[in-house]
């Protein structure tokens, strides 16, 4: 069966661009009814914390996501520890000593030179005497996965056909002089060990893949089909971090953003296709498609992003969103959400029409203006009895104008901010029944 995963590391909040590659991997396993495993890369165990670990599972659930599994790296130690043991003894991993200093002198000098700054091995020409006096000088070996050479192919599902000269790459530290794994090598030993057939992720990765595909190799493991998608960026061209907080899904939330939007941006920008608000995740998973993801990195516009939640919010159904609307204590069932939600640029303001309607105006709240007195009071002679519906709107004010001769915005208007205390809003033939009899007289008369 086809595993798709998503691997963040727990040190920061999900970012828009974390987003991206949470979403394509996700979604494509909804396409292809494949597994999809939530794998937490916390072995960095400075920068890691708890906080974050359930961070991420709140984004996901606030995005509609459920993986089918979650593990964590740190759970995992004894398999890198027998992956890492086996590949010691075949010879394809070896122990270094150099110091950082000594490899930043190294890199300086082959540039200098003209070279490409590549580790030269030279740890894999120590004897066994230079290796047992550094060992007494107190130094503790970090090791090195020895790169096989030649060249390394694979067809990428985003940039096509990818080539990659492994000698031009430094043999990657897999672990290091304090006994942790890296990234590098513990994500491999994951991906073959739970079964993974496809990675979708960063352009940033694409040159670790390179190095991957020999490991999954020297592993006996088949590589998982890999794609790499272009990054966003933040509208000044800046690269996104999760450790700077930059565009968090978190404050996205909190600003009243709807999750189907984010998914529909974090997937559509940077694509052929249009940014365009969708009505659920299934029909998102069908735009997917890797091939149309464009090379070049895209830029978020938050602007763009907002206005896509609003045109989002308009189109759902009352059923998608009564839970949160009860949570707001919006009361008024699909008839209130199909009156307020077209005038809605976050869910929050649902709320804000709800109280206008059924709760006592500010004293602050705007009133007609004095020349408008004569209409608001004739407006108020002519209040139907109830029962109220989408009709009686115009019944009254067909009466009032009638009485006046008052038309268009001059009946309106005044009528409007007599009985919400707001210039502009939801259609008063919807927003008028829930407001009833009372509190329209005790609103008119104010
Ligand atoms: N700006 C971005 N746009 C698109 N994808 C991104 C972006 N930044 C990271 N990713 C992807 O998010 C996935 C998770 O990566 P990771 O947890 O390392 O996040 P990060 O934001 O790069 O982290 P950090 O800021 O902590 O280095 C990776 O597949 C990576 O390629």
């Amino acid at each position: 069966m086809a595993v798709y995963r998503f691997a963040p590391s727990p040190t920061g909040f999900l970012h828009l661009g974390n987003a991206r590659t949470l979403l394509l991997n996700a979604l494509m396993a909804r396409k292809q009814a494949a597994r999809f495993v939530l794998r937490l890369d916390d072995t960095d165990r400075a920068r890691v914390s708890e906080e974050y670990v359930d961070g991420i599972r709140q984004d996901l659930a606030w995005l509609g996501l459920t993986p089918d599994a979650e593990v964590r790296q740190s759970d995992r130690d004894d398999a890198y520890a027998a992956a890492f043991d086996r590949l010691v003894a075949e010879g394809r991993v070896y122990p270094a000593y150099e110091s950082e200093p000594e490899l930043e002198l190294a890199r300086k000098l082959a540039r200098a030179s003209g070279r490409p700054p590549v580790y030269d091995r030279a740890a894999l020409r120590l004897t066994a005497e230079r290796r047992a006096a550094l060992e007494a000088e107190g130094r503790r070996p970090h090791w090195r996965f020895r790169l096989s050479g030649g060249r390394v192919e694979w067809p990428d599902g985003v940039r096509g056909a990818q080539g990659f000269d492994l000698s031009s790459l430094s043999d990657p530290v897999v672990r290091r002089d304090d006994g942790s794994f890296l990234y590098v090598f513990t994500s491999v030993v994951d991906d073959a060990g739970i079964g993974v057939t496809a990675v979708v992720r960063g352009e940033d990765h694409v040159t670790n893949t390179a190095a991957q595909i020999d490991m999954f190799a020297a592993l006996g493991a088949p590589p998982p089909a890999f794609a790499h998608h272009n990054l966003l960026t933040s509208a000044d061209g800046a690269g996104l971090s999760k450790r700077e907080g930059s565009l968090s899904l978190r404050t996205l939330r909190e600003q009243g953003i709807e999750p189907l939007a984010v998914a529909a941006y974090a997937v559509l920008i940077g694509s052929a296709e249009a940014v365009r608000p969708v009505s659920s995740l299934d029909e998102l998973a069908g735009l997917v498609e890797l091939s149309r993801l464009s090379r070049a990195p895209a830029r978020v516009d938050m602007e763009e992003l907002a206005a896509l939640s609003a045109k989002t919010l308009h189109a759902l159904p009352h059923d998608a969103v009564a839970d949160r609307l009860g949570a707001l204590g919006v009361e008024g069932g699909p008839a209130f959400w199909e009156a307020v939600r077209g005038n809605l640029a976050t869910l929050g303001e649902a709320a804000d029409w709800w109280r206008i309607a059924t709760r006592p105006l500010k004293p602050e709240a705007a009133r007609p203006a004095p020349e408008d007195a004569r209409l608001v009071a004739e407006a108020l002679a002519l209040l139907p009895t109830e029962p109220w519906d989408e009709t009686t709107w115009k019944a009254w004010t067909s009466a009032v104008s009638a009485a006046t001769g008052a038309k268009g915005r001059a009946l309106f208007a005044p009528l409007r901010i007599a009985l919400t205390g707001e210039p502009h809003g939801p259609e008063l033939a919807k927003l008028l029944p829930f407001i009833g009899r009372a509190r329209a007289l005790e609103r008119l008369s104010r």
